[in-house]
């Protein structure tokens, strides 16, 4: 008999090995990070390309394999790892979504003491090539304008909970920003400004109530192209933005009437600050001329802006404590 089989020995039968214990896990899981894909789908001459980086995470039903050393539960990170090549290869990958999905539905099908699979994926940006206009068949440019993922979380009982984004998307606008009328007291010094320069790195998080009929990759695009619409606006006059807060309601809100199946959107946009260079103390410029050429970008500290909205009528099933009311 080896120590396991010793210890588990004088648990009575009805007894779980974790009441042995005063204090139980508030969470577990085990799973394989930086697992590291590039799938090619080969269409004739013309190939379509998915480099993907996956996380797996499993949750079992019993805490034996923590409590005691007892492994035969165990799908080992090994074999996680070999799971999603596997059904890369036999399934192909579409998008993130699909592919966790694809993924979670595996794990709790094919182990069933496995209650909650969860599946993080990051796509790395790469773009067909141009060459005169033409698109090329095979060749590819890695374009870092901003990085997607996903996670795929599949609780046994429930259904797939499906959580989308975008971080990394950097922006400046030169002009079309003001920052003014907050509290001014004594720890106040910024001044009011009428003109700035606006540049964040976009991160956005969004999940969906229903996946009824939605296709993942359009939606992507779509929060996109709406974040970047609200922040620069028309190409000729751009749009006025009268602090980083309202910028980024109207962002959300632009998503949410364009994705009906989203339940709700996490935006964060950090305020990336440039400061004037003050040129008053060199003797050779003009001490009235105001400098509005030269700036230094200042990385930390940095503003950070962050909310989250949702559906009114989904409010609840997502956020069980009363939302803070709009004063609006
Ligand atoms: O758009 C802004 N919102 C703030 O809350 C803030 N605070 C600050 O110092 N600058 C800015 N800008």
């Amino acid at each position: 008999m080896n120590n396991i089989e010793k210890r588990l020995a004088t648990l009575k039968p009805t007894e779980e090995p974790d009441a042995l214990l005063e204090f139980d896990f508030v969470d577990t899981g085990y799973g394989k990070n930086h697992i590291r894909l590039l799938y090619i789908k080969r269409d004739g001459p013309t190939h379509y390309i998915k480099e993907l980086e996956v996380n797996t995470r499993l949750t079992l039903d019993s805490k034996k394999d923590y409590l005691v050393g007892d492994n035969s539960d165990i799908v080992a990170t090994d074999s996680q790892k070999n799971t999603v090549y596997i059904l890369a290869k036999q399934h192909g990958v579409k998008s993130p979504e699909e592919f966790g999905l694809l993924l979670t539905s595996h794990f709790l099908s094919k182990y069933p003491r496995v209650m909650k699979a969860k599946v993080c994926i990051e796509e790395l940006p790469w773009e067909r090539m141009c060459s005169d206009g033409k698109p090329h068949n095979h060749a590819f440019i890695c374009t870092p304008k901003s990085t997607r993922f996903s996670s795929v979380t599949f609780q046994r009982g429930a259904l797939p909970e499906i959580e989308s984004g975008l971080k990394g998307l950097r922006v400046i606008k030169t002009t079309q920003s003001a920052f003014e009328h907050f509290i001014r007291d004594e720890f106040a010094t910024l001044p009011d400004l009428h003109e700035r320069i606006f540049s964040t790195v976009v991160y956005a998080k969004w999940n969906y109530a229903s996946t009824q009929g939605v296709d993942y990759d359009l939606a992507w695009n779509t929060v996109r192209d709406c974040i970047l619409d609200a922040f620069a606006g028309p190409p000729d006059v751009g749009v006025f933005s009268p602090s980083v807060q309202n910028t980024l309601y109207l962002a959300q809100k632009r998503v949410l009437e364009k994705i009906p199946q989203m339940s709700h959107i996490e935006t964060a946009l950090p305020n990336k600050h440039y400061t004037a260079i003050d040129f008053s103390s060199f003797n050779s410029m003009s001490k009235n001329i105001p400098n509005d050429e030269v700036f230094l970008p200042t990385e930390h500290p940095a503003g950070n802006i962050r909310a989250v909205l949702g559906r009114k009528n989904l409010l609840p099933q997502f956020f069980p404590v009363t939302p803070m009311q709009s004063k609006l």
